[in-house]
């Protein structure tokens, strides 16, 4: 893992973005369409608005969550919401998304159909991720139902994630899917989840999800 620590949120923002453009532009050299997964949550609304008119072929880019809260799209925590109001506009609105929602009862019900659209897109090109301070990624929770699921060697591409003090139910990409983008970042603000990154380096992955990413990791870090 790596770590870079910018003066300010705004430095950051202005850093990452043209990182994460840089390196979708790189890859569309050499990929017809690439994978670009975002995460949701309430830090990368200004990475998404300083990205969304970056000058590359966005009709070649895929974009997908790194997980998803099971609520319609029209829901103020629906993560999917996040992504059409502040990365799908702009240049960027030519992108395709790969929905990790859909009108259902549980995540249960169309993680197959779901899986079906992305399994043919991996690997994952470029990863944005986030963290909270309890040391999860995704919607990969310490004492999540199925944690170990989410986790293991062999994990299927999406799992369906409950856990305590959750609203709702999640959907989340695996671990293993994750791991294994070709250009990992994860990006932080404060220092409770400076602390968190610091614990989880000396923690299991149970107890901290996000050390089974953290190889190869840059994590982009403000105050
Ligand atoms: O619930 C979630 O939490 C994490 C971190 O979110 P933040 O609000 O602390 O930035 C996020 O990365 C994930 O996508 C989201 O569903």
């Amino acid at each position: 893992m790596k770590l870079l620590e910018y003066a300010d949120e705004e430095m950051l923002t202005i850093d990452l973005a043209n990182t994460l453009a840089g390196e979708l532009r790189a890859a569309l050299v050499h990929e017809d369409r690439v994978l670009f997964v975002v995460p949701g949550g309430t830090t990368p609304g200004p990475i998404f608005d300083a990205l969304c008119d970056s000058n590359l072929d966005w009709s070649r880019v895929d974009v997908m969550l790194s997980d998803e809260r099971w609520v319609p799209e029209v829901h103020v925590r629906s993560n999917t919401r996040l992504i059409r109001e502040r990365l799908l506009v702009g240049r960027a609105a030519a992108a395709r998304f790969l929905p990790l929602y859909a009108k259902a009862e549980s995540p249960e019900a169309v993680l197959a159909e779901l899986e079906s659209n992305i399994y043919p897109r991996l690997p994952i090109s470029v990863l944005l991720l986030g963290m909270g301070e309890d040391m999860h990624t995704a919607s990969i929770f310490p004492k999540g139902d199925n944690l170990e699921l989410a986790l293991a060697p062999d994990a299927p591409v999406l799992v369906a994630m409950r856990a305590p003090g959750l609203p709702e139910p999640r959907i989340t990409l695996s671990a293993r899917v994750l791991d294994a983008a070709m250009s990992k970042h994860m990006v932080i603000t404060g220092k409770a989840k400076r602390n968190a990154l610091d614990r989880a380096q000396s923690s299991s992955r149970e107890q901290a999800p996000v050390r089974a990413v953290l190889e190869d990791m840059v994590v982009h870090w403000a105050a």
